[in-house]
């Protein structure tokens, strides 16, 4: 099922997310439905913060022919370079804004898969922005975060008003 998006500034978003216990139907069918409502959005990543299930689960998918879906369960993070490389980032939270943003280069990650298995990968470029922005997401952390106050104030107050028209 398509879940609904938290909208930034909702202080449910601000929750830091709790780390799974038992990877099992339950938990793959939330991760079916964050699959369903990543893809319709459509986005490239989403964590389990965003539809308000504080678990630490993140599912993305970076292909242009979205078959393939990557899931990240516990994610544990690692910089391997202290290179920062910037990006112009987007978020389904804040949608229809876009901020540069500098991340770690390249990065490590430890996770369990929809199985429960450990893997271990390195990952660079978009893959690397992507899951340090989605595990920001299960910190509580915001991208707007990483732009000025005033940046971020602007922001609040269009999304805000964008909700009070929506009613
Ligand atoms: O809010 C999210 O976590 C999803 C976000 C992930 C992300 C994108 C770009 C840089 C960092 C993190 C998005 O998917 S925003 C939408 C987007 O970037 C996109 C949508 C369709 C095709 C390609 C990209
Ligand atoms: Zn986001």
């Amino acid at each position: 099922a398509k879940l609904e998006i938290l909208e930034f500034p909702d202080p449910r978003l601000r929750t830091v997310a709790k780390p799974v216990e038992k990877v099992d139907d339950e938990l793959r069918k939330l991760i079916d439905d964050m699959f369903e409502t990543m893809y319709d959005a459509p986005g490239i990543g989403l964590a389990a913060t965003q539809v308000d299930v504080h678990k630490r689960v993140i599912v993305m998918d970076l292909s242009d022919e979205k078959n393939e879906p990557q899931v990240f369960i516990n994610p544990e993070i690692t910089p391997l370079t202290e290179e920062l490389a910037p990006y112009e980032e987007g978020c389904l939270s804040v949608p229809g804004f876009y901020e540069k943003v500098k991340r770690p280069a390249r990065v490590m990650i430890k996770a369990l898969d929809r199985d429960g298995n450990a893997f271990e990968i390195e990952a660079d470029e978009l893959l690397a922005t992507c899951i340090q922005h989605e595990i920001d997401h299960l910190e509580g952390k915001l991208f707007v975060d990483y732009v000025s106050r005033l940046k971020r104030d602007r922001i609040k107050k269009k999304l805000e008003k964008v909700h009070r028209l929506q009613g």
